[in-house]
């Protein structure tokens, strides 16, 4: 009985290891400071839900993660952001390789303007990661079926990828994410341009894919936070007012703040 306790114990310490870590992050664009001090740990195969008014910075510090804000000239990130234990903002980090392990998913899905194949095999070609075309294929195929797409596109890969329905072409999105092998996914509002159907998809499906991978979500839907999310941080005007598991923070906040907003009171 203790052995199990501790190997349960054990199991558990293992399952909320971080593999991000923020520490004192702000964010600014221009003068204007979009996010305020904000500190967080995302836990490693777990998913955890970014929530928020609009405009509080979610996104933002979404960003922060893979070095997407590095585009925007107006935007300075300080701070902290340790992925595995190493700075990820530190002077030799290979942004395309840190982007490699840390993908990300957009609101509006993206695809290329090229066959559903060629979309998942772009990832793989750039970065060498196939061997032949056997391995190619077989990096595609793998992919497309842990985006829960495979059944739907098998008969029809030469065809575009742009020809698919919307939630289809997230789950495109997703494989061609996939397909370079990362660790973590980055998801800004994945499911805000698709219907409820194509919504449950995708949250099916997110939620097979925390075996293999850390998602952190960006969603304005409280419910959909509720539904995907084991941890769940909420922002408030650039600060984060709290976080912790899902099922506390939607059921006991510690803050008025999220309360109110969890009961539609700001928003
Ligand atoms: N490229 C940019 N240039 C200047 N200001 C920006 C830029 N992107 C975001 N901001 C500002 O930073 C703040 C945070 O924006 P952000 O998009 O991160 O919030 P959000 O919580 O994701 O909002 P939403 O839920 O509406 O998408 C906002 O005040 C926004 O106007």
């Amino acid at each position: 009985m203790e052995k199990n306790n501790t190997e349960e114990a054990t199991a558990e310490t293992h399952a909320s290891a971080p593999i991000l870590i923020a520490r004192d992050v702000d964010v600014f664009y221009g003068k204007k400071q979009a996010i305020k001090n904000v500190s967080l740990d995302i836990p490693e195969n777990q998913i955890t839900a970014l929530i928020g008014p609009s405009g509080c910075g979610k996104s933002t510090f979404l960003r922060c993660f893979n070095r997407m804000n590095d585009s925007i000239d107006s935007c300075q990130v300080s701070g902290n952001i340790q992925f595995a234990g190493q700075d990820i903002y530190g002077p030799k980090v290979d942004v395309v390789a840190l982007r490699s392990r840390i993908g990300m998913v957009f609101q509006k899905a993206n695809p290329f303007p090229k066959s559903i194949f060629d979309n998942v095999a772009y990832g793989p070609r750039i970065h060498g990661l196939s061997e032949s075309k056997d391995h190619l294929e077989d990096i595609v195929i793998t992919s497309l079926r842990r985006a829960g797409l495979y059944d739907e596109v098998s008969d029809r890969l030469d065809e575009p990828g742009t020809s698919l329905s919307g939630g289809q072409q997230q789950r495109l999105c997703i494989a061609r994410a996939i397909a370079i092998d990362p660790q973590i996914i980055l998801m800004d509002e994945p499911c805000s341009a698709l219907d409820p159907i194509a919504t449950a998809i995708i949250e099916d499906l997110m939620d097979s894919m925390k075996e293999k991978y850390t998602i952190v979500i960006v969603t304005h839907s409280m419910q959909q936070a509720a539904r995907v999310s084991q941890q769940t941080a909420f922002f408030h005007l650039g600060e984060l007012v709290e976080s912790g598991d899902t099922e506390s923070i939607f059921t006991k906040p510690a803050q008025k703040q999220t309360q109110n907003y969890i009961s539609g009171r700001i928003g």
